[in-house]
């Protein structure tokens, strides 16, 4: 039966309308939201220090060490990087046949990996490393100690000091309160930075509408 012919109100029509007045304003709402976000500066970039230190997070995704990755990250006074490293063989020395266990006291990783500090200060693409800072996942050992201090860094920013029981880790701080390298533990903001690759093209909004077939023809 037609509705209008009885006279009678659809109440199915008003609260169909009610509801796209309500759909219309939350849609009004959502874009001037989005237009404010968008003019307006993000407020959840990385701090300096959270970006340093998950660059050097990220550096050690290269490592093949089975047990610890550790990625170090030099940073000048311009905040600028000028070099990474991250702990493995050396050059020439094949990681599918050097050994990576700890067990065997006479051929062991330790004997032959390059260590994430060393090969930082060793990779930089600046004429020295004067007065930078760097950011390491694992807070250093004496021998990288020894590098960082006599490479001019004045400052260490290590995420772990899981080892500091160990001579190697007491020593390394010896040096450095002798030599007045400062160092400090970072404490990240958050547990978890999450790399999105697909979210460069989350936003649609920028896709052209629909063309609609003018009147005029
Ligand atoms: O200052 C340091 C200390 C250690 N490393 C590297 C050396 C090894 O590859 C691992 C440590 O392995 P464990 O099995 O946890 O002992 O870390 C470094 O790069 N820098």
């Amino acid at each position: 039966m037609d509705l209008q012919d009885t006279g009678e109100t659809d109440t199915r029509i008003s609260s169909n309308n009610d509801a796209k007045k309500c759909c219309d304003n939350s849609l009004a709402n959502n874009i001037s939201n989005e237009t404010k976000t968008k003019n307006e500066k993000r407020t959840d970039y990385l701090s300096w220090d959270d970006f340093f230190m998950a660059t050097a997070f990220l550096v050690a995704k290269r490592s093949k060490d089975p047990v610890t990755q550790v990625g170090a990250c030099i940073v000048n006074q311009e905040k600028k990087i000028v070099g990474t490293g991250y702990n493995g063989m050396p050059i020439g020395c094949n990681d599918d046949e050097f050994p990576w266990g700890k067990n065997n006291p006479v051929d062991n990783k330790y004997l032959y990996v390059c260590h994430a500090e060393m090969n930082a200060v060793l990779n930089k693409n600046s004429a020295d490393v004067n007065n930078c800072t760097i950011y390491v996942a694992l807070f250093p050992c004496n021998e990288c100690a020894k590098i960082i201090i006599q490479s001019g860094i004045k400052e260490v920013v290590y995420l772990s000091d899981k080892y500091s029981y160990k001579k190697k880790m007491i020593a390394a701080k010896k040096m450095f309160n002798a030599s007045g390298v400062i160092f400090r533990q970072y404490i990240p903001s958050k547990q978890h930075l999450v790399l999105d690759f697909s979210e460069i093209n989350s936003n649609m909004t920028q896709m052209p509408c629909t063309p609609e077939k003018s009147n005029d023809n």
